[in-house]
């Protein structure tokens, strides 16, 4: 307890004591205290974090200004400090700019832009320049030379931490041999104790980069490390783009509804979301008229010998119109309603302008409003039965002997029900049913049986319940779910036009319908041109130029939506190889093309990899989850304009589940592929244990044959073959003739591709080629030979040549050469 908790309550003033000591706090003093939020909590890792902020800012640099990134890193002991150089050839930054970039916390240009970039928050390149003067009392001295400038500037400066501004202790112009770019030097208290992450951090970013050319001094390094460029091509430039409207959270949405300069909701969709055009708007408008409005319940209309009479119900509405004009209005009405399946308010009411139009300009007699309000109430009294009978007080009365039992709508229930439930149901519970509901829509307010589907759920739980306690009749949760969508796909969206942008906004629960009503209407997944993936080709071959494996597989994944930014999950596996066989897999983890080297056990993306069942994949996985153990590298790229990360400093995904349904698919897709290797190695190895047990047996059991039964050698060439279900090659040498025989064993065709090099000329070849190569003849065929079917392949040849076959295209182990 503190000493203001011991005596509140005996004081007074106490809240006066306590605002003495409150005061605003700058987001620079609230980082100096936090500095492990950035990643800089020890000197070791406070190292790894600046040179990586300061590559970041280098690598999305360049790529904006469209310049192939050259970039130095350099580390070295100064006394009990060590200094960090970092040099771009970027597009520099401009005089007025610097001192902001360097020398203010959460000063960017990437906050509010939804692009794909390494940098998001406009903290990183700060926080190390805070927390080098933090450690070292030393400024920050930056050197940057804008492109086209020929003088750069230098600058040395700290952050004022009260007030979160650069203070500058240097600005003066300097000449600089690189034409453009920039150049920070920071001084820190620090340890090359994160050697190997930092190590990682460089090694694993020209992975990602390849269009990227590094080089990294370090004091532990005799040589420079140096990764060269891998292509000359830039990833694909990004654009920016709009939120999607699949993504947005509701305070957002407000926030974007009180903003926006369009006065109607399908301008505000149009013009604030990406994928949302006329037609996207019209759909998302619709959803949410059924959310905001409700729908409006549609009734069957009276058919023949049916005692409604809609035609008179409407005469009876009309005055001084004269019969001509009467009777065409009301007979018109009736038959337009007769030939419809279903009808809603609204529609009546359509039809009712729709005729009182044509029978005006027919008979020259106008339909004002009330006549055509008094004829839509009448027609609907008519059909429905609403407004007949005594108001009820609003509470539901399941009086058998009430007007509900009555009502047409009865009949119309009676047969949506009895066709949404089970033949099973006694007739009596259906029609109970039927009349507990036409009583409860009877109650709704106004007589358009307007309703939203949550309303309707409820009100179709209360009549079952109703039923089940009156008529011991169970409509269980099916029934109910058959019977709510019966009605609720029969109901009709309602013509109103929404709210404006103003009201909506104004109003939480309009803002809320508009958000679910945006989120449950199909729209276009967004555009990728903000995304620059890396590509699955490229992904693969990352891995290949890192790991020495013999298997390599990656897929990319099409773009997804969270919170309003489009993302891309890649994933890559190598096995095999060279990789390490002991302990577990080795993960690397990138977002927007930056290794993640810290905090891999905070990470979606291990939580995702522990719980794929990696045995079905051919991966040992003890106990069934965790990292699997094995030959294997697995690397997992998350891009997207907004990566939710775990905390500031970057280092971990979170827990985001549509990100992590991506990285899963990603993964088993790759996964599949090592499935399929996997397998496919297993059974070429079965194949050649059974073949070198069967080269052994053959032979022995042909000789006890023989012995037995007294008779030559049976002939065993072939069996093999044959037995393994095999392709066989055989060669007979017949005086100048040489034959070459392929046989088909297996049960798929075969494309068999065969070189025949022979030490003399052949001529009068069956089909195939020959070339001379230096004495010695190529003769190559490409026979397609069908299941169970045989080729002979021949040519001529001279004296008593040499042969030495090679055969492809059919796997070594389901070939059988005799030759
Ligand atoms: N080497 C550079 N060349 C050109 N501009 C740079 C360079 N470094 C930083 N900038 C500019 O300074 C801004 C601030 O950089 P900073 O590292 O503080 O944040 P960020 O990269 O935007 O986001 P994050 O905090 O996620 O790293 C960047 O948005 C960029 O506009």
């Amino acid at each position: 307890m503190t000493s203001f908790q011991s005596t509140i309550g005996d004081e007074e003033g106490i809240a006066e004591e306590l605002a003495e000591g409150q005061r605003e706090i700058s987001i620079a003093e609230f980082f100096e205290k936090n500095k492990h939020m950035l990643g800089f909590d020890s000197g070791a890792r406070g190292l790894v974090t600046a040179v990586k902020e300061a590559v970041d800012n280098a690598l999305d640099a360049t790529e904006e200004a469209g310049v192939l990134p050259d970039i130095y890193i350099e580390i070295e002991e100064v006394g009990d400090y060590y200094r960090l150089v970092i040099e771009d050839n970027g597009p520099g930054i401009t005089k007025e700019q610097l001192p902001k970039v360097f020398g203010k916390l959460l000063y960017g240009s990437r906050f509010h832009a939804r692009e794909q970039s390494r940098g998001q928050q406009g903290i990183g390149i700060s926080a190390a320049v805070l927390y080098s003067q933090l450690t070292s009392g030393q400024p920050a001295k930056i050197t940057s030379r804008p492109k086209g400038q020929s003088r750069a500037q230098y600058f040395e400066l700290i952050i004022d931490t009260d007030t979160n501004e650069p203070e500058i202790k240097a600005d003066e112009e300097t000449t600089w041999d690189r034409p453009h770019g920039t150049r920070i030097e920071l001084e820190m208290e620090a340890n090359m104790r994160a050697r190997q992450q930092l190590h990682d951090y460089v090694k694993h970013t020209a992975v990602v980069n390849p269009h990227a050319r590094l080089e990294l001094r370090e004091p532990g390094l005799d040589e420079p490390m140096k990764f060269e460029r891998a292509t000359d091509e830039l990833p694909a430039e990004t654009e920016e783009i709009r939120p999607h409207p699949h993504g947005v959270e509701l305070g957002a949405l407000i926030k974007m509804l009180e903003a926006t300069e369009s006065y109607s909701v399908s301008g505000f969709l149009q013009g604030e979301f990406t994928r949302v055009g006329k037609k996207t708007a019209d759909n998302v408008i619709d959803n949410f008229r059924d959310v905001y409005y409700g729908r409006e319940l549609a009734w069957s209309p009276p058919r023949a010998h049916d005692e409604r009479d809609v035609a008179g119900a409407v005469a009876d509405a009309v005055a001084n119109k004269g019969e001509e004009a009467t009777t065409a209005f009301s007979e018109g009405v009736a038959e337009t309603v007769a030939s419809s399946d279903r009808l809603s308010r609204s529609e009546l009411a359509a039809i009712v302008d729709n005729v009182a139009d044509t029978v005006a300009d027919d008979t020259g007699k106008t339909f004002g409003e009330t006549v055509r309000a008094n004829a839509v109430n009448a027609a609907w009294r008519a059909i429905t039965g609403a407004g007949d009978g005594e108001e009820t007080d609003g509470e539901t009365s399941d009086d058998e002997n009430g007007r509900a039992t009555e009502s047409p709508l009865v009949a119309d229930a009676y047969a949506l029900v009895d066709d949404a439930t089970s033949t099973r149901k006694d007739d009596a519970a259906v029609r109970a049913m039927a009349e507990a509901l036409a009583r409860r829509f009877g109650n709704l307010d106004g007589d358009a049986f307007r309703i939203t589907s949550d309303d309707l759920e409820r009100l179709v739980a209360d009549a079952a319940s109703f039923v089940a306690e009156q008529h011991d009749a169970t409509f269980g949760e099916t029934a109910r779910e058959n019977v709510v969508e019966a009605f609720w796909s029969r109901a009709r969206t309602v013509p109103d036009d929404p709210p404006k942008v103003a009201a909506i906004a104004g109003s939480r629960d309009a803002a809320a319908d508009l958000l679910e009503a945006m989120r449950t209407t199909d729209i276009l997944a967004p555009p990728t041109d903000c995304l620059a993936p890396i590509t699955a080709e490229l992904v693969e071959a990352g891995l290949r130029k890192e790991y020495d494996a013999d298997f390599y597989a990656a897929a990319t994944r099409d773009a997804e939506v969270h919170g309003g930014d489009p993302f891309i999950v890649e994933a890559g596996i190598a096995y095999g190889g060279e990789i390490p066989a002991e302990g577990s897999v080795e993960l690397l983890r990138f977002a927007n093309r930056v290794p993640l080297v810290y905090q891999r056990g905070a990470c979606a993306t291990t939580d995702v990899i522990k719980n794929i069942g990696w045995r079905n994949y051919g991966l040992d996985q003890p106990g069934g989850s965790g990292l699997p153990n094995g030959p294997a590298v697995i690397s997992i790229h998350v891009a997207s304009t907004n990566v939710p990360f775990t905390s500031e400093s970057k280092d971990a995904l979170a827990n985001v589940p549509a990100i992590e349904d991506e990285i899963e698919l990603a993964v088993r897709e790759a996964a599949r592929e090592l499935k399929s290797y996997l397998n496919k190695r297993r059974s070429m190895q079965q194949r050649r244990e059974k073949q070198d047990v069967l080269g052994k047996i053959l032979p022995e059991m042909a000789d006890k044959v023989s012995e037995v039964t007294g008779r030559p050698r049976p002939d065993i060439d072939g069996a093999l073959a044959r037995i393994m279900n095999n392709v066989s090659v055989e060669r007979e040498v017949n005086g100048e003739t040489v034959s070459l025989v392929v046989e088909n064993h297996s049960d798929v065709n075969e494309q068999v591709e065969i070189t025949d090099i022979v030490s003399a000329e052949p001529t009068d070849l069956s089909e195939g080629t020959v070339v001379d190569m230096d004495g010695e003849w190529f003769v190559q065929w490409k026979p397609e030979v069908p299941s169970g079917d045989e080729r002979e392949l021949t040519y001529a040849v001279d004296g008593d040549p040499e042969f030495e076959v090679s055969v492809g295209g059919v796997e070594t182990e389901k070939l059988t050469v005799n030759a």
